[in-house]
């Protein structure tokens, strides 16, 4: 799939929405799943994606960049690469070794536990939560919430694309006061 590459009118967020395809009832009836597949395996599409983010870590002074897994890592590692920060990994219940933090959520289609590992990050980081979809913002914020237990601080939420019907960013705004939700593509 090629979406009309951007001729200087088009804005990026629009040319990169045309890489994402709607899918009803995945993973489960009632859900309007966004694939953004196309996105990913086109490179000029990925690239600039990634331009984007990697900027928003610059202008946000980020030291790190925490990925959530799965999705956050396809987006988050050539974003801390392309920025030359340390990525660090939030993943689901049981993957990480050595001690951990843990916390349990509710997302969009379901419900689940993020970890971190206790010594990843420290009070002299600022950590920018980079992932590929804002929906509830129940992911977003657990993982929030860990990155503050270790002691650094949180300077961003960066996503691809947020969907703005499920209210994320009001719920950022209310339980995560003074944090920017910063969304390349907003659906
Ligand atoms: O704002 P929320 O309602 O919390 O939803 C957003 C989360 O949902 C998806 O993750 P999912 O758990 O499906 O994992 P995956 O990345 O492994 O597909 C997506 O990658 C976000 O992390
Ligand atoms: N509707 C949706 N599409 C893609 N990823 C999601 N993560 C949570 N909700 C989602």
């Amino acid at each position: 799939m090629i979406a009309q590459e951007p001729d200087g009118e088009m804005p990026l967020d629009r040319w990169l929405a045309g890489y994402i395809r709607d899918v009803p009832d995945h993973p489960r009836p009632g859900v309007l799943f966004k694939d953004y597949s196309a996105l990913l395996a086109e490179p000029r599409a990925f690239a600039a994606a990634v331009d984007f983010l990697a900027e928003l870590c610059s202008r946000r002074r980020a030291t790190k960049v925490a990925g959530l897994e799965a999705r956050g890592f396809l987006l988050g590692t050539p974003v801390a690469v392309r920025c030359e920060l340390g990525f660090v990994p939030v993943r689901k219940k049981g993957k990480l070794p050595g001690r951990t933090l843990s916390r349990a959520y509710e997302l969009e289609y379901g419900s689940d536990v993020i970890e971190i590992q206790q010594d990843a990050l420290g009070p002299r980081d600022r950590v920018i939560v980079l992932d590929d979809v804002l929906a509830t913002g129940g992911t977003a914020l657990a993982a929030a919430s860990l990155i503050a237990e270790t002691g650094a601080q949180v300077v961003s939420v960066a996503v691809l694309l947020e969907l703005g019907a499920l209210s994320g960013r009001r719920r950022m705004e209310r339980d995560l006061a003074g944090v920017p939700l910063d969304a390349l593509i907003t659906a």
